[in-house]
């Protein structure tokens, strides 16, 4: 077989087939099994949008009926799992945490050890459930607050709400949070669900591929850019600088800017056009207009000085910062969302599974380089 050289990055590079998710980048297209993310974003919701990633099609009403309670009864986590919160240090990160204990949920995850189908799909409403339980609960237990018991009446996007916040949310803060969960629930090879994909394929288990995945969103590169574009906010803010003059003075130092730029957008991320709207609407309806106001003036700037567009990060930070979500638990969320597609692709690659091994162009000292002795050493 003969080898090419793949660019830096991986860049171009067709590493899989998929029938998940389909990405036009110079379009500015995104898809979930052929279906149109804003027909998604207006008409679905995570649910749904999760059966439409893991079956590879639109439920029936009873079939929807079925995967919402099975979802829900999903809500459960091992005593020895929130005893494992409990325990962590003081200070530890919830990206931190939730890969942690992601880990250690298949230590209490009693289904069968292996890697069929239907195990793996078990495994992923369980997966699914819990994750957005490890962010609630991790967070009212570091400030110090009872836990809440999910409740199973409520759609994944209420009871996240709920559980993290202990009162029943606002019909505009559900919609927003199911909306968001929808717009992040899969991004075809992304850098996590790449990390997922390649450890499955080794024949490991899904709660590995998912704790790597998981591992891989925290870089700021990657999922980790929301909650950096919050802390560049709030540095404004806390400098009393003006937003323009404040990123002017990051690209003159070559510094990047966290929500800008896509190695697959060419144009806008038609996420961001929704997470844009949204963020506007709620900073109205808040009277609190400054985060997306500013968010506004650094994208008009940031488009014409570097053309640059907003990824799905950028104004997700003032859309959570707006409903009142700590900023450190951004990227937390963007995986309570991304586990419906890390699941859909684990099961993917393991329903046709080959090794992912690709080759390294070597750089290093010519072979053979002598071997020399410690003794004549320099
Ligand atoms: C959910 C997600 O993962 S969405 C992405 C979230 N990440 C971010 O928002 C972090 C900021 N953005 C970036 O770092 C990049 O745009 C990435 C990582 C998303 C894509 O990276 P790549 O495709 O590798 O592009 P790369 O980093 O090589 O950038 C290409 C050029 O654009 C510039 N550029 C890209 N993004 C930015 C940015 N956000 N701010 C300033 N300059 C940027 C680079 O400096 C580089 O310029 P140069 O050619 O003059 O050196
Ligand atoms: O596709 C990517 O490289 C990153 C991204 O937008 C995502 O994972 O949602």
């Amino acid at each position: 077989m003969s080898t090419a050289t793949a660019g830096k990055g991986l860049e171009g590079i067709v590493a899989t087939n998929s029938g998940i998710c389909w990405i036009d980048g110079e379009a500015g297209i995104l898809s979930y099994r052929g279906i149109d993310i804003h027909e998604l974003a207006e008409f679905s919701n995570f649910e749904e949008t999760t059966y439409l990633l893991w079956f590879g099609r639109l439920p029936s009403a009873t079939e929807l009926k079925e995967f919402n309670a099975q979802l829900a009864a999903a809500r459960v986590l091992d005593p020895a799992i929130i005893q494992l919160l409990r325990s962590f240090p003081a200070g530890a990160t919830p990206m931190e945490v939730l890969r942690t204990a992601v880990s250690a949920l298949s230590l209490y995850d009693a289904d069968e050890k292996d890697n069929l189908h239907d195990s793996n799909v078990r495994k992923s409403f369980r997966l699914t459930s819990q994750i957005a339980m490890i962010v609630a609960n991790y967070d009212r237990l570091r400030k110090g607050l009872p836990l809440v018991e999910a409740d199973k009446t409520l759609s994944h996007a209420a009871n996240f709400l709920w559980m993290l916040n202990g009162e029943k949310p606002s019909e505009t803060a559900t919609k927003t949070m199911d909306i968001a969960l929808i717009l992040h629930a899969d991004h075809e090879l992304n850098a996590s669900t790449f990390a997922a994909r390649v450890i499955a394929a080794t024949l490991s288990d899904i709660h590995s591929a998912v704790t790597g995945a998981i591992g891989a969103l925290k870089g700021p590169l990657h999922g980790g850019a929301n909650e950096a574009v919050m802390r560049m906010l709030q540095a404004i803010d806390a400098a009393g600088a003006d937003p323009v003059q404040y990123v002017r003075e990051m690209l003159a130092a070559k510094k990047k800017v966290s929500g800008f730029g896509h190695r697959v957008y060419k144009t806008e991320d038609p996420r961001a056009t929704h997470l844009r709207r949204m963020s506007e609407q709620l900073s109205k309806d808040s009277g609190v207009t400054k985060w997306y106001d500013w968010s506004r003036k650094i994208e008009l700037f940031i488009n014409a000085e570097k053309h640059l567009n907003a990824n799905v990060d950028f104004y997700s930070a003032s859309t959570y910062t707006t409903l009142g979500i700590d900023l450190d638990l951004f990227t937390p969320i963007f995986a309570v969302s991304r586990i419906a597609g890390w699941a859909a692709h684990v099961i993917e690659q393991l329903d046709d599974n080959r090794l992912i091994r690709p080759r390294a162009e070597y750089i290093g000292p010519a072979y053979p380089y002598a071997y020399i002795q410690m003794t004549q050493r320099g």
